[in-house]
């Protein structure tokens, strides 16, 4: 109790972890945690020897390059394997930098050159997918719903599959999760909570029957089944007759990894990879198909960019969509919004302790104590974003003039909102290949489908589990029509809207 006696929080947090396991256990954790920071300030305290912040600043400290402050013992939840750590688990600093330098060249896409390529490829199979089974044409009585959460997953573990070993898991052309792989993850999660919380239960993995019970190559479903499928694309690459490709395993082997070392690394690139990404792109999908004026003005940029010549068919460079300020001012809202990673992260105090900021008071924080990270508090800070940062507004953005305080605004913006993919020595090495995906997916969807959510009143279910589980997001999908195609459609007598809404489906 007396260690972070100075730190405001719920009146149990001195003394037990039960609240903070409660509270991640909530499926609502992202809430609770902002209410916490908002009630007691930036940094308070969640635990006996734990406090959360929602302050960029405090982030940037711990995570600086040359910060005294280290990974905390809640990494080792993520740990996933009963022996053997990976890049996102290891405490070990001075290990953790040099995976990191071995693997950023394989990450970076310099030495991965068919990596557009790729994305483009598998968004293409997306589109194929869609158009096949799931595109309502009501004038031919075919009435039919898609859930976005699947198949966007579906999307990024066939990218990541694909860029990372040069063959895709195939869950985009069977329209399925063959391996189970997401309903394990749905029950995996909740299990690094318990173990974030008690760490010393990982100890307990080490028990025989524990043990026979985690994921393992050999299995047939689950995550075990996916990591079978990776402990096999990195057998390939050695023994007699070695696959040589210039993919992230190629350059993870060309920088020095063992083969015991890739196949810990491979469920993490999956696990990593996967859903954050996918979570960004549907929740930004939802957001701007909900929002007419935002789309409309969405698809007018793009638009007037294809006619300008500026943007590649059939699939946007991602060069190119980096010059459409609308497109970069909604896939950052997107992120904003629903912070894709909510895990605490959580980053430890050096011995000796250190002086934390709380609202422009200075208060003492014991050495050792560990510090989580509020993604959704920081990310919905009305000082920051505000007043209305509860509401998906990708014009807060775009500067309204050239004024200095204008240029302030959007710069403490743009450096709060990267904070999503981490900082500094810890930082996110997916986030090229993450930004490529969302500046194609999201653009190319639109420009290609309308999309009109079932349910208003409930357009999905969720829990926040530190990644956030979306289901049940079921949408209306109908071709987009061309400009050639409204005007036959209206010479024929037909609607004269690019959208093709269901007969009636805004009746009763
Ligand atoms: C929108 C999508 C994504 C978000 C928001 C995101 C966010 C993050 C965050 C917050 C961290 C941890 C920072 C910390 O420990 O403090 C991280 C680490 C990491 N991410 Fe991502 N990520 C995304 C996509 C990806 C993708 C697509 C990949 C793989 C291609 C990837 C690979 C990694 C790896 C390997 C690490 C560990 C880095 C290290 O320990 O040094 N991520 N990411």
């Amino acid at each position: 109790y007396y260690g972070l006696r100075q730190f405001g929080g719920h009146w149990s947090a001195g003394w037990s972890r039960l609240w903070l396991l409660k509270t991640q256990n909530s499926g609502e954790m992202h809430k609770r945690f902002a209410a916490l920071n908002r009630k007691h300030g930036s940094t308070a305290r969640v635990g006996p020897r734990m406090l959360i912040t929602s302050d960029p600043d405090l982030l940037r400290r711990m995570n600086a390059v040359r910060s005294p402050f280290t990974r905390g013992y809640w990494y080792t939840a993520l740990k996933l394997h009963p022996e053997r750590d990976n890049i996102t688990s290891v405490i070990d600093e001075r290990i953790h930098a040099d995976l990191r330098a071995r693997m950023a060249p394989g990450y970076s896409g310099r030495e991965n050159v068919h990596m557009e390529q790729d994305v483009d490829e598998k968004l293409l199979g997306l589109f194929d997918l869609i158009d096949s089974k799931y595109v309502a044409r009501p004038e031919e009585g075919i009435f039919r719903t898609m859930d976005l959460s699947r198949t966007t997953s579906f999307f990024t573990l066939d990218v990541i599959s694909k860029i990372a070993f040069g063959e895709t898991f195939g869950f985009l052309d069977k329209d399925e999760d063959p391996y189970g792989y997401l309903a394990n993850l749905k029950q995996f999660l909740p299990a690094i909570i318990w173990f974030g919380v008690y760490t010393e239960l990982t100890n307990i993995l080490k028990a025989p029957l524990i043990k026979g019970a985690l994921p393992k190559s050999t299995d047939k479903r689950g995550l075990g089944r996916v990591m079978g499928f990776a402990r096999d694309r990195v057998q390939e690459r050695f023994g007699q007759k070695p696959i040589v490709r210039q993919d992230m395993l190629g350059s993870f082997i060309t920088h020095g990894l063992s083969q015991a070392q890739l196949e810990s690394e491979t469920l993490t690139q999956i696990t990593a990879g996967s859903d954050s990404t996918a979570s960004a792109l549907r929740v930004t999908l939802h957001f701007v198909s909900t929002s007419p004026p935002i789309l409309d003005r969405l698809l007018a940029e793009a638009k007037a960019a294809i006619a300008a010549g500026k943007i590649s068919r059939p699939v946007i460079q991602d060069a190119e969509a980096r010059q459409l300020p609308y497109l970069q001012a909604c896939i950052k809202e997107g992120l904003r919004i629903y912070p894709p990673v909510t895990g605490l992260m959580a980053k430890q105090v050096p011995a000796g302790g250190a002086m934390i900021e709380v609202d422009g008071v200075e208060k003492f924080a014991a050495g050792g104590t560990q510090i989580g990270w509020n993604s959704w508090g920081m990310m919905h800070d009305p000082e920051i974003f505000g007043e209305d940062c509860e509401i998906f507004r990708p014009e807060r953005w775009l500067s309204k003039d050239g004024s200095e305080k204008e240029k302030a605004r959007v710069t403490r913006m743009n450096e709060t909102v990267t904070l999503n993919f981490g900082y500094g020595r810890f930082g996110c090495l997916g986030r090229g290949v993450a930004t490529m995906e969302l500046n194609k997916a999201v653009i190319e969807t639109l420009l290609r489908f309308n999309l009109q959510p079932c349910s208003l009143a409930k357009p999905f279910d969720e829990m926040v589990v530190g990644f956030t589980v979306h289901e049940n997001m079921n949408f209306i999908v109908t071709e987009r029509l061309s400009a050639e195609k409204i005007k036959e459609s209206q010479m024929n007598g037909g609607a004269d809207v690019d959208a093709g809404a269901l007969p009636g489906s805004y009746e009763s």
